[in-house]
């Protein structure tokens, strides 16, 4: 509870001891809105029954009533207006009133002024900030988020949302110090934004009594950086949030601060950190420990602070009812049909960059601008990637040529060795090689990971996407020399094989799609580089036996090795003349299309069937079970003038 309403109840003892009567009304609206227990109106009809009702109502004004959450004040006096005790919640607020009435008057103009600054500059999303013309509506498109509450030191969890952020959890007080963490473009920053603007507006709408935003009499909203070189709050409240000609002293916005029930919410604390005195002090309670903190950070970066937080919230990537929602509030807004947005959904190539917000927004603003129904999943990545690296030019004031070559190319190689561990992480003795690995964390692929070991702790990075790990291991690769290149290539294994023996429990296998998230993105990254492609897809075809003539009418020829460069072709937008020829050159007798084969087969053979091979090769197309309509099936099958199947089944 506030100290001025703690003041008031104390200065008006004898006249609410005298005048509150403990009725059942007054109880009931008092538990109702959880000012009270079920085990505080036991005890307090405990001491009215066998003591008198003066001494029950002493008890609540000093037991009970301080000890609960600031707006439990201002409920107690909703409690008596509503209970038929008018006259005494008018007595305390006139008290008030005369003793704050100097006050008010600065606190409503100061109030006033940050929650117009919040309804003006935090009601649209940029998420291109270097594009400042490309902005959503937040109201329109937010999403709101589920947060896993961390329920003990064992690392248990519970899903709460956004309305649960400032309820009281295990020990039943009201939280101080809260902290959402979560990986890059998760939705931290939106959800600190959301909860100032929400306040910005006022009205507490459906949430009206609960722990809401709305229950503190001001919000303050920081990004991390802005306390950096500030040593108070007052002081960065005056430099960030308000304009230069508003007119209040810093002691005045300190005793407002002091005063009244604020939650300072900062964002970023992973982004400005380091030397950052102000916001240390407030996070360890040196300064106003009374006050609400809400911090957002990656993981990982408020280590040795932990434990000063009374709640850690994690925030995660979408589901797929929240990837849906995601989608249809853009469609809405944008004005136009959600369909092609809801299909994206279930590409699979990309399914893993619909659960992060920030890479859904770019899809669809990607997707938007094209209005080819599908494009490479190369192109995809190499937008985003680009995004990604204005994004961080942008925030680290550097020019995207340097991002490139100092921040992203030991990125690159990271990403390649810890491909080739198989491991997604980077560990210290990898960075400690990169004189600015800190701006690398920064530009959004790594995320600070905890040690393996608590004995001999270690810093390690891990990256947020395995596909980006792949995405950019194939960057190293293209950025290599052509030998060097090949030789990373001859190394991989071509050949499918499957073991299993049931009685010594041996199951084991290898087939070459697992080498072809990277190969993949290798053809489309160098998809320009005619003579690299064709050096690169011989050697498939040397390694996979795409030459050679396979059995016409199995059913066991599955999409599998000899395929394998059909797959990789249909990450081309054009097949380059160099490559035809040799494609040519090199055709099988025969090509066994199946209906195991992948939509990425389907789309290769599509290409392959563009070359217009003279004579033309011919092909077995095995179509039973084709269920699904596949955009990619139905030319084909226009397409290939089809063999006819003795077992009498139509091709969908
Ligand atoms: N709840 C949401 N509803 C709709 N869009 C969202 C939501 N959360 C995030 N986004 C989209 O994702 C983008 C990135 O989100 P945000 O900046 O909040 O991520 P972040 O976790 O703070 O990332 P970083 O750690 O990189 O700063 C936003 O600009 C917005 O377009």
């Amino acid at each position: 509870m506030e100290d001025r309403h703690k003041e008031c109840l104390k200065s008006n003892r004898d006249f609410l001891c005298s005048n509150i009567s403990l009725s059942t009304g007054l109880l009931a609206k008092l538990s109702e809105s959880g000012v009270i227990t079920d085990e505080h109106l036991q005890k307090l009809q405990n001491i009215k029954r066998n003591d008198t009702t003066k001494a029950a109502v002493l008890e609540f004004l000093t037991e009970v009533l301080p000890r609960r959450a600031p707006e439990a004040f201002n409920l107690f006096l909703e409690a008596l207006s509503e209970s038929e005790q008018e006259h005494i919640a008018d007595h305390l607020k006139k008290w008030l009133g005369d003793i704050c009435s100097e006050d008010a008057g600065t606190f409503k103009s100061l109030r006033a002024e940050l929650r117009s600054h919040y309804e003006r500059r935090l009601a649209s999303i940029r998420p291109m900030p270097w594009q400042q013309d490309i902005y959503l509506n937040l109201t329109d498109v937010f999403v709101e988020r589920q947060l896993k509450l961390k329920t003990n030191y064992k690392g248990d969890e519970r899903i709460v949302t956004m309305d649960d952020l400032f309820t009281p959890q295990q020990t039943k007080e009201i939280p101080r110090r809260l902290l959402i963490e979560g990986n890059p473009g998760i939705g931290k920053s939106t959800i600190c934004q959301t909860l100032a603007h929400e306040w910005g507006k006022q009205s507490c709408g459906r949430h009206c009594r609960t722990l809401c935003v709305h229950s503190f009499d001001l919000v303050l909203y920081f990004h991390a950086g802005d306390f950096i070189d500030e040593e108070s709050v007052a002081h960065a409240v005056q430099k960030h949030l308000l304009p230069s000609d508003y007119s209040i002293t810093t002691s005045e916005l300190q005793g407002i601060i002091k005063a009244k029930n604020v939650l300072i919410i900062v964002d970023a604390f992973d982004e400005a950190n380091a030397g950052n005195r102000t916001l240390d002090r407030l996070i360890e309670g040196d300064i106003l420990r009374h006050k609400t903190l809400l911090i957002t950070s990656r993981p990982n970066f408020l280590q040795n602070k932990l434990s000063l937080f009374d709640s850690k919230f994690k925030v995660e990537g979408y589901d797929i009812r929240e990837q849906l929602q995601h989608v249809e509030r853009y469609a809405a807004h944008q004005n136009i049909a959600s369909a092609p947005f809801e299909s994206m959904l279930e590409e699979e190539s990309i399914i893993d960059l619909c659960s992060n917000p920030l890479n859904l927004t770019l899809l669809c603003l990607l997707r938007e601008e094209d209005t080819q129904l599908r494009i490479t999943r190369t192109a995809l990545y190499t937008s985003i990637h680009r995004i990604i690296k204005q994004k961080a030019a942008k925030r680290l004031n550097l020019i995207e040529a340097e991002v490139e070559e100092s921040l992203l190319r030991p990125l690159y190689r990271f990403a390649f060795e810890a491909h080739r561990k198989n491991e997604t992480v980077v560990g210290e003795n990898d960075f400690k090689k990169v004189k600015n690995f800190q701006q690398v964390c920064e530009v959004g692929y790594l995320t600070r990971e905890l040690s393996i070991s608590r004995l001999q702790p270690e810093v390690r990075f891990q990256f947020t996407h395995k596909t980006f790990v792949e995405f950019l291991t194939a960057k190293h690769i293209a950025e290599m020399d052509r030998e060097e290149r090949l030789n990373w290539m001859q190394h991989l294994r071509y050949a499918d094989y499957r073991i299993r023996i049931k009685e010594l429990a041996i199951d084991d296998g290898f087939y070459v799609e697992q080498n072809e998230p990277i190969l993949a993105f290798l053809f489309g990254l160098l998809e320009e580089e005619s003579a690299e492609l064709t050096q690169m897809a011989s050697l498939v075809i040397k390694e996979t036996h795409f030459s050679s003539e396979h059995h016409p009418i199995s059913f066991e020829s599955s999409c599998n090795a000899s395929h394998q460069l059909l797959r990789l072709l249909a990450e081309l937008n054009v097949v380059p003349p160099e490559l035809a020829d040799v494609i040519c050159k090199r055709r099988p007798p025969l090509i066994n299309i199946h209906h195991y084969c992948s939509d990425s087969c389907m789309k290769g053979m599509l290409k392959l069937c563009n070359l217009r091979f003279q004579p033309p090769i011919p092909m077995n197309l095995i179509v039973r079970y084709v269920t699904r309509f596949n955009p990619f099936r139905a030319p084909l099958l226009i397409y290939i003038r089809l063999r006819e199947w003795d077992e009498g089944y139509i091709p969908y």
